[in-house]
């Protein structure tokens, strides 16, 4: 997947993580969005740079699930982080980090003690975000892509092997990252509400990372045309980039119906793991 750029306006050079004013240092992440692809990750990480103590990567490193970038070892992954002050926690986000399996043991090996954050979303309809993307990509490539029904529906049913469908079954994956980490390392983020209302999921990872609260709600305004929460930040707006939030297909009500059916138990499993459950269907 190609790189997605930041935000549609040039970001105002944080605190002190401005390499050229500060002259600070690069660091290992203390913290990293692991997904889930689709989830909201690109508007956890923006709002999350809102917080002058915190400097974030800017593109996706993808370190951990690439070969060719894990083979370079740790000095080539802080070489991708940005430039930060001492007192700044550096962030990267990679959606692709949550899903990959040789990935929970590669964070664990770098440091057992980090802080997780995973955005997730109703399954089923991040399975819908995740087909429009897919769309998207091979549109821009003049490349045909089959509609959703066909890609959803193998002789009938609902096709396991549709890696999007894969992708929603949050408890299989979950399970593996749990195998290294405790669950109080890990912050769940609700995306759906993220969308809603920004503010009070952004002030819930402000606690759970222990940063001072400074984020306030004047930081988003509400976006009429975008129709999502955007940014200000010192005085500058700034909304995502505009392949974030498009339409979602129009699906059958009754192959809609099936597809919340095939996340009900796995979305049960998954609340029994984590003990919380969500506003999912
Ligand atoms: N404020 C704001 N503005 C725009 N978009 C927002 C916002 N907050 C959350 N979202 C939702 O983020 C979804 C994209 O998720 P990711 O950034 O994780 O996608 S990716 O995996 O990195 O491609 C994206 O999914 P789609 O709506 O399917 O495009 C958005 O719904």
């Amino acid at each position: 997947k190609p790189t997605e750029p930041g935000s549609e306006l040039p970001k105002t050079p944080r605190n002190g993580s401005h390499p050229s004013s500060s002259g600070g240092a690069q660091h290992l992440p203390q913290t990293i969005i692991i997904g889930v692809r689709k989830g909201g990750t690109r508007a956890l990480l923006e709002m999350l740079s809102l917080h002058p103590d915190v400097a974030a990567a800017d593109n996706e490193v993808h370190f951990f699930d690439w070969e060719e970038h894990y083979r370079q070892g740790l000095g080539w992954y802080r070489s991708q982080m940005p430039f930060s002050a001492p007192h700044q926690l550096t962030v990267e986000k990679t959606p692709a980090y949550f899903t990959s399996p040789q990935v929970p043991e590669r964070v664990y090996r770098m440091n057992p003690n980090i802080r997780l954050l995973l955005i997730l979303r109703d399954p089923a309809e991040r399975v819908l975000s995740d087909y429009t993307q897919v769309y998207y990509n091979h549109l821009q490539k003049r490349k045909p892509y089959p509609p959703i029904q066909q890609v959803l529906l193998r002789e009938g049913r609902l096709n396991p092997d549709y890696k999007a469908l894969n992708r929603s079954l949050y408890h299989l994956h979950l399970q593996r990252w749990l195998r290294f980490f405790p669950l109080p390392h890990l912050h769940l983020v609700d995306g759906d509400r993220l969308i809603r209302d920004p503010f009070p999921e952004i002030q819930k990872v402000e606690r759970f990372l222990q940063l001072s609260p400074q984020i306030n709600a004047s930081n988003f305004y509400f976006n009429k045309t975008k129709g999502f929460y955007c940014l200000r930040d010192g005085g500058r707006d700034r909304c995502l980039h505009e392949s974030k939030g498009r339409a979602h297909p129009q699906v059958d009500a009754r192959l809609l119906h099936r597809l919340h059916e095939y996340f009900h138990e796995p979305n049960k499993k998954f609340f029994e793991l984590v003990g919380r459950t969500f506003d999912w269907h």
